[in-house]
């Protein structure tokens, strides 16, 4: 069947529907640069409320397997891809992408000029889009753009109920934005013992649960959407060590008196290079954001900027002087893109057993 995406500045791109079934999404519509990472991108809780395009060209010839799934279902809007492979082969593999995105009722269209549309969009910066059959009428589609832009994406990611994954190390609540599982597999793996709560959770329930430290996820949307979680992530600094990424980042400088801005057209991708302004080393990211922490908003806090991104100088991460807090923009537990991040885990865990220690010797 055939479709077209078309952007909120009038440019259409044709294509083909994957399926019938889905055929209409809308939402803002990013790109994404990783060469492999379709399935981690699909369901990573970061995209609900967008429409991704992957830059790529060949996106699905290894196939999917459940192992890659960051969530229980996919949240994006739409995928826009170039060429899909129907025919995957890998060792992996249990699945195609084509009925991965059947199955799933995920809005695609293939079979169009990605590179083009990426180009719009570095341009023009960011816009909303839909993707519609090739017949969609014009009322059809004004009626699309017409609905407003989304921003409750939080809770409908966000776990609906307490949970645990049980552990030997150091009890750490996470808030759950909208977690991608290899964090939680992360922070298992460095050792914590992890009780996970919903976003809305206030800072007394979150003490409540007597944690050694408190993780502050990933997720979608604006954090300035979020006044509540900024108001408990206030709370709770000086309380506990804390560790954010991404959105939790972003909440983090919020919370501190900082500021955040929207990119025009963000980072997503699986080698971005941030430098630790420590060691001067840089290192190989995975990243999902539209926004970011304001530079200048951090001056005169009791804040350093630890990380910075190489290609535009955005703030990438930050660490507080004086407590054991530290977040970053980027992903350290990649999927997609490369593990050169995951000595973060083990400097969290490291806060933690230092905050164990000096409890035990109180
Ligand atoms: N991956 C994330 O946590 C993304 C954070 C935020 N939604 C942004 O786009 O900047």
């Amino acid at each position: 069947m055939k479709g077209k995406l078309i952007l909120e500045d009038g440019s259409v791109f044709h294509g083909n529907l994957i399926s019938e079934n889905s055929a209409v999404g809308k939402g803002e519509v990013v790109f994404n640069t990783g060469m492999t990472g379709y399935q981690e991108v699909l369901t990573d809780p970061s995209y609900c409320g967008q429409i991704v395009t992957m830059t790529y060209p060949l996106i699905g010839n290894y196939g999917v397997a459940k192992v890659f799934d960051q969530a229980g279902q996919s949240f994006v809007r739409g995928f826009v891809i170039s060429e899909i492979c129907g025919n995957p082969s890998s060792w992996q593999a249990e699945d195609s992408l084509v009925s991965y995105l059947r199955s799933r009722n995920i809005p695609c269209i293939y079979g169009v000029d990605t590179r083009a549309i990426t180009r719009r969009i570095r341009s023009h910066g960011t816009m909303r889009g839909v993707i519609v059959p090739a017949g969609a009428t014009q009322t059809e589609i004004d009626k699309l753009f017409g609905t407003p832009p989304e921003i409750e994406v939080v809770k409908e990611v966000t776990t609906k109920e307490i949970y645990r994954i049980a552990g030997q190390g150091p009890h750490v609540v996470v808030v759950d934005y909208g977690i991608k599982r290899n964090i939680l597999n992360s922070l298992a793996k460095a050792g914590c013992d992890l009780t996970v709560v919903p976003a809305h959770t206030s800072a007394q329930e979150i003490l409540a649960l007597n944690p050694v430290g408190i993780f502050l996820s990933n997720g979608p949307g604006d954090p300035k959407d979020l006044a509540a979680e900024v108001n408990t992530v206030r709370e709770l600094i000086g309380k506990k060590p804390i560790f954010g990424i991404c959105l939790g980042h972003q909440l983090l400088a919020l919370a501190l008196g900082g500021n955040t801005y929207k990119l025009k057209f963000g980072h997503r991708g699986a080698n971005h290079p941030v430098k630790d302004l420590a060691t001067g080393r840089v290192y190989i990211s995975s990243q999902n954001h539209g926004y970011a922490v304001e530079e200048e908003s951090l001056a005169g806090l009791d804040v350093t900027i630890t990380h910075r991104a190489v290609n535009d100088g955005t703030v990438e991460g930050m660490r507080h002087k004086g407590l054991p807090i530290f977040s970053v923009q980027y992903h350290p537990e990649a999927a997609p893109g490369p593990d050169d991040n995951t000595y973060l885990f083990k400097e969290f865990m490291m806060l933690l057993n230092k905050e164990m220690n000096q409890a035990g010797g109180n």
